[in-house]
């Protein structure tokens, strides 16, 4: 199954385009884990089991887990998923760019050593250095489009022939690059007038949508920005406000993390139909 076709059936079985993003900040972690050599397998496969029937893809941010020499408890993660929830795909975003020989490395560490359906890449270096992530027929390519956070708009916003260069990328995508129908694009939640007008120019094609959540984003106007004709279209990512969203003493994480995802998957679906 392709990462598309894979996709396609989660958010079909999980009646979800709710994606849960993982991305494991030691200091916030429950205080029984503290000193624990596997805190952050622990406490990512906790999140994992709490919300897998809720979710349409998994994305773990791999600098969470490299800046603390982690990579190994992330490869664990990435099985786990693999194993134990087949059917949900995993996104590593890495957000990778550079020349095609790297990009070949690159792309076997996301879909080899991680096991990954889909990986973040930055257009920034043009087609060589995304082709080689295509070569793997049946896995993904997310490439950044417009992006979540404000500093985006220094370069996704200059004037390219005429139209502003978000909107370049996502016509080159799905005109020029998308040869084997495996590309998907991140736009972000903050900006649902852009993620419709890059709706517009792909039509069904998959969008990565981050920035819900902490980042403050309206689920009503993004899912009436991104959806496709069907109602589904969208991976609309929350990481931070489900990992840590456990207030009381009278909850675990897991049950908190349980509790919004549940909230946050009913909101998405609500502005769907
Ligand atoms: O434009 C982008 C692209 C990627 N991200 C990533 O998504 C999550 C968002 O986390 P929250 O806690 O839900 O804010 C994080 O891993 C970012 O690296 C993004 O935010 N914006």
């Amino acid at each position: 199954m392709t990462f598309i076709e894979k996709l396609n059936a989660a958010w079909a079985e999980n009646q979800s385009l709710l994606c849960v993003g993982l991305d494991p900040d030691i200091s916030r972690f429950p205080a029984e884990l503290a000193g624990k050599p596997d805190a952050i397998f622990t406490f990512c496969k906790a999140m994992i089991d709490a919300t897998a029937d809720l979710t349409c893809s998994f994305k773990p941010q791999i600098a969470y887990f490299a800046a603390l020499r982690a990579e190994d408890q992330l490869e664990a993660l990435c099985r786990y998923i693999k194993t134990t929830y087949p059917a949900i795909p995993v996104i590593l975003d890495a957000k990778r760019g550079d020349i095609g020989a790297t990009a070949e490395q690159y792309a076997r560490e996301a879909f080899e050593r991680y096991a990954a359906d889909a990986v973040t890449v930055n257009p920034y270096m043009g087609f060589d250095s995304v082709a080689p992530y295509m070569e793997w027929k049946d896995k993904g390519a997310i490439v950044l489009c417009r992006t979540s956070n404000a500093g985006g708009s220094d370069l996704q916003f200059l004037d390219v022939g005429g139209v502003p260069l978000y909107q370049h990328v996502a016509k080159l995508v799905v005109e020029k690059w998308n040869t084997n129908g495996q590309c998907a694009l991140v736009v972000g939640a903050t900006f649902p007038d852009e993620l419709a007008q890059v709706r517009n120019i792909v039509g069904d094609m998959p969008l990565l949508v981050p920035g819900i959540g902490a980042q403050g984003g309206d689920i009503a106007a993004t899912v009436a920005a991104g959806k496709t004709a069907n109602g589904t279209g969208m991976m609309i990512n929350s990481s931070r406000a489900i990992l840590y969203a456990k207030t009381s003493g009278n909850e675990t994480f897991a049950e908190a993390a349980r509790r919004v995802a549940i909230e946050t998957r009913d909101a998405i679906n609500q502005h769907r139909a």
